[in-house]
């Protein structure tokens, strides 16, 4: 079996991966007997990382960091520098894509940062933002202005706010609805007859797929993209 590892700015999620089915991985007390490679994904530094690829090493395990490329197979990434886009980015695409293939989408991966992306029916990455996550959005506001506050308990819906949390958090979800519904103007220019498949990811991507009908949510998005970017990257 594989040990997928996706590590993002909150948090690394590790999955067992053994024919097309996932299982939760204790990253304490892993199954490196079993184990016969690593294929990871980071967007930042992480310890607990480098801790997990120094146990493969002394169990003489490979391992292989994604990376994103302009091309890999019909998808085709839309940044210039293709470095800079953010791997799990890139993961949720390709995912997206074999999922839906000759399908145009949007995914919307809700961590930390909310990351909107677009892709058309032909594999061609359109480009997308990045927003603050939720959490950033709101912190942003309680830490720089002397009024705006959070309760702790008031949860985001698109209401429109008649007090200081409600304001707060229900600004944070609409601004994000907002930017979702901005990404599908960009393919609906393209094709008018098409309804557009949105799927989301993430710690908030459950809460906001309510906010979208015939939307998706996937909680392994970007693990699947790390199984289906390594397994073409192999054949590449
Ligand atoms: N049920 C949930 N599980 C995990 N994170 C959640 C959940 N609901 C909300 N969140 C929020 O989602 C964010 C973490 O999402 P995640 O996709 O793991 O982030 P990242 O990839 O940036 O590490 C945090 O802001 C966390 O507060
Ligand atoms: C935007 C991100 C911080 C999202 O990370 P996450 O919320 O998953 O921690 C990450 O995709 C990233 O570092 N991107 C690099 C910049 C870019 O994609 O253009
Ligand atoms: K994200």
């Amino acid at each position: 079996m594989k040990l997928l590892i996706d590590v993002g700015n909150t948090s690394l999620k590790a999955v067992l991966w053994h024919s097309e089915q996932s299982q939760s991985a204790d990253i304490n007390n892993l199954p490196w007997l079993k184990i016969t490679e690593v294929i990871y994904a980071c967007v930042g530094r992480s310890d607990l990382l480098n801790d997990i690829l120094t146990q493969a090493a002394s169990n003489s395990i490979n391992c292989f960091e994604a990376k994103v490329s302009k091309k890999l197979g019909d998808l085709v990434c839309a940044y210039e520098h293709v470095g800079n886009l953010g791997i799990d980015r890139w993961l949720a695409l390709i995912a997206g894509f074999k999922l839906y293939p000759n399908k145009a989408f949007i995914v919307v991966d809700a961590g930390t940062a909310t990351t909107i992306d677009v892709l058309n029916c032909e594999g061609l990455h359109l480009g997308g933002w990045i927003l603050p996550g939720l959490d950033l959005m709101t912190s942003s506001l309680t830490q720089n202005t002397q009024g705006v506050f959070d309760d702790g308990k008031t949860p985001f819906t698109n209401e429109l706010g008649k007090n200081t949390p409600n304001g707060l958090k229900n600004g944070a979800l609409v601004a994000t609805i907002g930017a979702i519904e901005q990404a599908k103007l960009h393919l609906n220019a393209q094709k008018a007859d098409q309804a557009v498949q949105i799927i989301f990811a993430g710690g908030y991507g459950s809460l906001l797929q309510q906010q979208f009908e015939e939307s998706i949510f996937d909680s392994l998005l970007v693990m699947k993209g790390l199984n289906y970017w390594y397994e073409l990257s192999k054949t590449a």
